[in-house]
């Protein structure tokens, strides 16, 4: 597998490009951004989304055919846009092709995981899932870390494995792409809650038990929607949790310290040229949650708090109240 095409050219995307690009692929990138593409085709790096990050020249193009025929797809387009971004991708998809989803986050309004989104829009495609700790700063700067590289089908999950692994970024493979990807989506929802606990001030002690209990509401949800729950203690799940949870360098993070210290929702937001995946999510994942019949607390909470519901406080003093109950998942 040597040519590798990439969806969309954020911090992620390009982080992703230039690693296959280290791992010595042909890679191709779709960037919706002109002046991202110019810039990256040109060797300058990416000035809007890693600026001050040195990268490896690459081609790319605002013109999505620039992926046509690749033997294998990084989509890595913001979760709301993955749909349309799909349909116009359909048409330069070889049959069979790998796309490896590494956005991490799910569907408003029709409460689709990003595999269903392929499985309606690009029947051709074969999808697989890459999640897990992996600040695109970091790993743009060639600092390791390992990741879940979820694939139904091993052999080929060892083939992109091999296609866009290196020492600095290893993948490991798993057959669960339910369980990758709700952690992944979860998770950041998660981000924003431990985010308001910091900004208000509530402790460490307080940060650890709503990873803690995050991490049990994350485990319910994907085991029953059919994932393994052993898949949650890995990289995907865990491992993103953790790191997500314990740095404002995390998007979803500082979104929610801000929130804790009082900002809006909507002030924070106009300030941001980036994704902070977990705004749209926690809606969506409220309703799946209650589709399922599994109790996620901690994100109803988010949601409540975005959806102007509930104060921070209100929120907070509400979780604190919850009847006391067995632990566990
Ligand atoms: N940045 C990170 O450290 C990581 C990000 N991710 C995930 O990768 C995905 C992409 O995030 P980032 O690369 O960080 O994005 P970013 O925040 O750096 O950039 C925003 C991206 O959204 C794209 N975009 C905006 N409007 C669009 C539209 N209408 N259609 C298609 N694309 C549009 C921009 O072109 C750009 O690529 C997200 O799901 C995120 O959760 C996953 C792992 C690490
Ligand atoms: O997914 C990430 C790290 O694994 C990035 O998290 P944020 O989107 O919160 O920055």
């Amino acid at each position: 597998m040597q040519t590798i095409g990439v969806l969309g050219a954020g911090a992620w995307g390009t982080a992703l490009a230039a690693t296959a690009t280290k791992a010595g692929r042909d890679v191709r990138v779709w960037a919706l951004e002109a002046e991202v593409a110019e810039a990256l085709s040109a060797g300058k790096g990416n000035p809007v989304f890693l600026p001050d990050i040195e990268l490896p020249k690459m081609q790319a193009s605002s013109d999505m055919s620039i992926l046509a025929d690749c033997e294998a797809i990084l989509s890595v387009v913001p979760a709301q846009h993955a749909r349309a971004c799909f349909n116009q991708l359909n048409q330069y998809l070889t049959p069979g092709v790998p796309v490896l989803l590494c956005s991490k986050g799910i569907e408003k309004n029709t409460l689709s995981l990003m595999t269903d989104v392929v499985h309606e829009t690009m029947p051709k495609a074969t999808p697989a899932v890459l999640s897990g700790p992996s600040f695109a700063a970091d790993v743009a700067r060639g600092l390791p870390t390992a990741v879940t590289l979820a694939c139904a089908d091993e052999k080929l999950g060892q083939t992109l494995m091999k296609a866009i692994g290196r020492s600095a970024f290893r993948p490991y493979w798993s057959n669960d792409l339910i369980g990758a990807e709700i952690g992944g989506a979860v998770k950041n929802v998660l981000a924003i809650a431990c985010g308001i606990v910091e900004g208000l001030e509530l402790g460490k002690s307080a940060h650890a038990a709503l990873i803690s209990r995050g991490f049990a509401e994350m485990t319910r949800l994907a085991v029953a929607m059919g994932a393994q729950q052993q898949t949650l203690a890995g990289l995907c799940g865990l491992g993103d949790l953790v790191l997500t949870c314990s740095s404002p360098q995390s998007r979803n993070m500082s979104f929610g310290m801000a929130l804790g210290q009082g900002r809006s929702a909507q002030d924070i937001l106009a300030e941001r040229n980036s994704v902070t995946e977990g705004v749209a999510t926690a809606p969506a994942l409220t309703e799946l949650a209650a589709r399922e019949g599994v109790a996620m607390p901690i994100c109803q909470a988010v949601h409540e708090i975005l959806a102007g519901q509930k104060n921070v406080d209100e929120a907070m003093t509400a979780l604190l109240n919850r009847p006391f109950k067995h632990e566990g998942f």
